[in-house]
């Protein structure tokens, strides 16, 4: 007689939690990034990592990116939220327009975007005091230029940088608890 299979009652798999921290340079994403997928107990993948060469040569020689340069460096990031074995995946990118979060989420559509939001000034100190970086502070204005601040409609956490990193951090792992329904 054969041994009946067991199906499991519970057909439902878990839920994969995927996150972009989002926000102009100095924003904390690497920082924060990698304090959320710790916390989170899932993996942390800096999308500085991800860009070609020629982006971060243009940057390091003082260049924005355009849309061009952009493009292929988030088809990789949306794949590899898209593509995680893990329980989720957190990646510092910083997504600054509406497009770009639209070509992440085409990849992988229940990414929630946490945007590290701060000030001129706190944005500023951050950088001037950031040293060993490839990105020169003086790049911050075309990346404020550049952010298109999240809609109503996209899966969001905004967080004020200005807070203790505890605090920051607190209050970044509740928010995607919430938006992802945990
Ligand atoms: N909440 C925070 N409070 C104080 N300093 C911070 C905070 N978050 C980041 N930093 C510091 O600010 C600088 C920029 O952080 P970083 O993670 O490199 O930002 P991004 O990856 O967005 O460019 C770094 O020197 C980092 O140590
Ligand atoms: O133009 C962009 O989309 C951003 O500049 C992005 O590419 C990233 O922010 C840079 O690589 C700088 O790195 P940090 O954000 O870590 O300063």
């Amino acid at each position: 007689m054969e041994t009946p299979v067991h199906t499991p009652n519970d057909t439902t798999t878990p839920a994969i939690t995927r996150v972009v921290v989002m926000g102009v340079s100095g924003s904390g994403k690497s920082t924060i990034g990698a304090l959320v997928a710790d916390a989170m107990d899932i993996p942390f993948l800096d999308g500085d990592s991800l860009h070609p060469m020629a982006n971060i040569s243009k940057m390091a020689a003082g260049t924005p990116l355009n849309d061009e340069d952009r493009w292929p460096w988030l088809e990789i990031v949306g794949n590899e939220l898209a593509n995680t074995t893990a329980a989720g995946i957190v990646i510092a990118c910083s997504a600054l327009k509406r497009k770009y979060r639209d070509a992440i989420r085409s990849k992988a559509p229940d990414t929630i975007f946490l945007h590290l939001d701060g000030s001129l000034e706190v944005l500023s100190s951050r950088l001037e005091g950031r040293s060993g970086h490839f990105m020169p502070p003086a790049l911050l204005a075309s990346q404020l230029a550049a952010l298109e601040p999240l809609g109503g409609d996209e899966r969001a956490v905004i967080i004020d940088i200005s807070a203790g990193i505890n605090d920051l951090l607190a209050e970044a792992v509740a928010g995607i608890r919430r938006v992802s329904g945990q």
